[in-house]
This record gives structure tokens, sequence and C-alpha cells, in this order.
């Protein structure tokens, strides 16, 4: 079961901002990519971006690295213009293409790194990420494998020592084993630089204990923004044996994001109104692949808008249903009695995490290790 520990003490609606948008727009021609997003993403985290394909996601991290201008609304980067040159040194954007020159060597292309970030490059943390992912120096990158060409594409971003680090699709076509140690090498890395990242992946149990913050787009639009503790606080899994046609009454008083009735069994996610009354049935907090799951499945379901990303600077607009006063959240005082009781067989999953799984730098995320993340 997830720990509810939580870090009271970082302030979670204050502090350093690494993004801020309010009202980003953005379109190709005559059809909007993106509408109407406003989130704030504090300093320090690492943000998985996840929605289905076409939701916007390449198109958000590209305005935000300022390669794309919005159409509406505004997007700031540590408080600047992200197309501004102090915040470009800032931002290192990794598109889903990896670009490397292909005739170049390994040296050749961390040499060129070097030459084009002057007083930024950290020639031993490309050269140690290299060197650990035993890649040889005089290879071309065109005869990399995938991994190797994700990993000398991530030493050349942590390289240029950026405070903000965009991967779009990073794990995209590795394999499982590989995608554990982009992922191991990604959270050390951040850790060990302080970096903040955003992440986009539809690899969405990969994300569990890896990311700890969550923006969920669908159709150009934020559907959830917030702190993973926050947004999987806000919501319960419920099991149990089926009576009927419907949802159990005391199930169905909370908002369903998703229900699904097969046979003589329910499952449904919930957003938590209080405790879960007791029954005939199991609620625990979800993984955040079976809460990403739940609204990647109801792309009806109301959007929520955690305090935790709410902007500094201009109030969220609320779409109905979109309702703050969830007991979980932050904003509105301590945690109640939760009255979760987990499922034997998602407790043990998650008591017992493999050893190798990385593991987060936030100290309110230690002890919910997700299941075998990026394993
Ligand atoms: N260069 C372009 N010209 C026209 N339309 C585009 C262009 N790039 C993206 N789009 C459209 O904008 C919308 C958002 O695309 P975007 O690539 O940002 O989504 P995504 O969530 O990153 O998708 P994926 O997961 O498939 O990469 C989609 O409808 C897409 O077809």
């Amino acid at each position: 079961m997830r720990s509810m520990v939580m870090d009271h003490g970082t302030g979670r609606t204050s502090g350093r901002t690494a993004i801020e948008a309010v009202g980003l727009g953005a379109r190709y021609r005559r059809r909007w990519a993106l509408r109407d997003c406003t989130f704030r993403l504090p300093a320090g985290r690492i943000c998985a971006l996840v929605g289905p394909s076409g939701a916007g996601k390449s198109t958000l991290l590209s305005l935000v690295s300022g390669l794309a201008r919005p159409r509406e609304g505004s997007v700031r980067v540590w408080g600047e213009a992200p197309a501004g040159a102090s915040a470009r040194v800032r931002v290192a954007h990794l598109t889903q293409e990896k670009p490397l020159y292909p005739r170049l060597t390994v040296a050749e292309t961390l040499r060129m790194g070097r030459e084009l970030n002057p007083g930024r490059w950290n020639p031993r943390c490309a050269e140690r990420i290299v060197r650990d992912g035993q890649i040889p120096l005089d290879a071309r990158t065109g005869t990399l494998s995938g991994g190797q060409r994700t990993r000398l594409a991530l030493a050349l971003a942590f390289a240029k020592s950026p405070e903000l680090l965009l991967l779009d699709e990073p794990f995209a076509g590795l394999d499982p084993l590989v995608r554990h140690r982009i992922a191991a090498l990604l959270l050390a890395q951040a850790a060990e630089h302080g970096t903040t990242v955003v992440l986009s992946s539809d690899l969405l149990a990969e994300l569990d204990g890896v990311c700890d913050y969550l923006l969920v787009l669908g159709d150009g639009r934020v559907r959830l923004a917030g702190e993973v503790d926050d947004l999987i606080g806000a919501h319960a899994l419920v099991m149990g044996q089926r009576r009927g046609e419907a949802l159990p009454p005391a199930i169905a008083a909370h908002p369903v994001v998703e229900a699904q009735l097969s046979g003589r069994h329910f499952t449904a996610v919930v957003r938590r109104k209080g405790p879960v009354a007791a029954g005939p049935w199991e609620a625990a907090e979800p993984s955040l692949e079976e809460l990403l799951l739940a609204y990647l499945r109801a792309p009806g379901a109301p959007d929520l808008i955690a305090p935790s990303a709410e902007p500094v600077a201009a109030p969220v607009r609320r779409r109905p249903g979109n309702n703050p006063g969830i007991p979980g959240m932050p904003r509105n005082g301590p945690r109640g009695p939760a009255g979760l009781r987990g499922p034997a067989a998602l407790r043990d999953v998650r008591q017992n995490p493999p050893d190798s799984a990385p593991r987060t730098r936030h100290t309110h995320h230690i002890g919910h290790i997700g299941k075998g993340a990026a394993a």
C-alpha cells in the first residue's frame, strides 16, 4: 500500500516555480493542439507528462523549451519567456528523435557538446554517463543501439547542466532492462544536479516510483495535475462482488472516474468525497498506473487540478467537477481517517519492491516505490 508520508515542510504551493502556464494554447493551421492549459510545476520535481497519442504532449514540451510559440496564453520558465536567451541555457529538451549526427563518433559528439555549451559544460558528468553505459568512445553514433543512443543523448543533456530537462518519450523502443537502467540513470543524475524533469511517456507502469508529479493531457487540455501523492490520495480503488446492474450506492456516492462490471465482480476508481464506507468490498489507494488507466479509459471524467499545481499568477478556471475540496489535499488540512483497506495482492507488491527499483529523491515519495519501476 502507498505510504501516506508527506513532506509538509516543502510548502507545495510556494517555493520556486520551474514552469507556469496560464491559458496556454497552440495550434497547427486550423486545429488546436493545446487549449487553455493552466498549471504550475514547482522546482525539483520529476513530472510525468501523460496522455493518449495526439493529446498535445510534444507540443507542450516545445512551447516550454521555446521551440514553438503559443497562439494564446503564456508560459514562463523560471519566471521568464522560454525563447529568451537566459531561459534557453537553463533548459535542455530531448525530442523524440534524439538527434545525433550519425557520422560523428561518441568522442566527437561529446567534444561538440562542449564547444556548443561554453561555460556550462560538465565533461566529467558526460564521460561518466557514457562510461557507465560501456559505450565505446570511437563508435559512430549511427551504429549505436537504441539504449546507447538514449544514454548518449542524456549524457549530452545532463552535461549542459540544465535546471529543467524536458524528455519526450525517452523510453520508447527500449527493452525493459535498458528502460530500467535509463530510469535509474535519470533519477541519479536529477538527484545529483537538482534538475527538474518533465518526462513524457506512455509506459505507465514505469512512471510509478520515478515521478512525483503528474500532468495528464487529453485532447489538448489538462485533465490531472499535481503531486502524485495528492492525486492518488484523492482517489480510491474499490473492488467487490457485484450485486445487480450498478455499483453499490455507497460507492456510487463518490464521483466515479471509471467502473468495470464484469461477471460477478466490480472494480471502480472513485474520487473520494470522504472515507469509503465499509462494506462487502475492498478499498485501497490506486497505484499510479491504475489511476492513469482509469482516466485514460474515461475521457469524460472531470478534470482535477490539485492545489499543488495551481499557478501563483492566476487562479485555475475550474470546469464542472474539478473540486479541490477533497480529503487528502494539503490545502484542506491533514488527511482524515482514510478508512482504506488494501487488497492483499496490491499490498504485497507495493511492500516488496525489487531492490533495484529506482527511487525518487523526494522525501514525501520515499516509502511508496512502485511496482518494479522501470523494471
Ligand atoms: N507539425 C504539425 N502539423 C500539424 N498538426 C500537428 C503537427 N504536430 C502535431 N500536430 C497535431 O497536434 C496534436 C497534438 O500533437 P502532439 O504531437 O503534441 O501530441 P502528443 O501527445 O505528443 O502525441 P504522441 O504521443 O503521438 O507523440 C495532434 O492532433 C497532432 O496531429
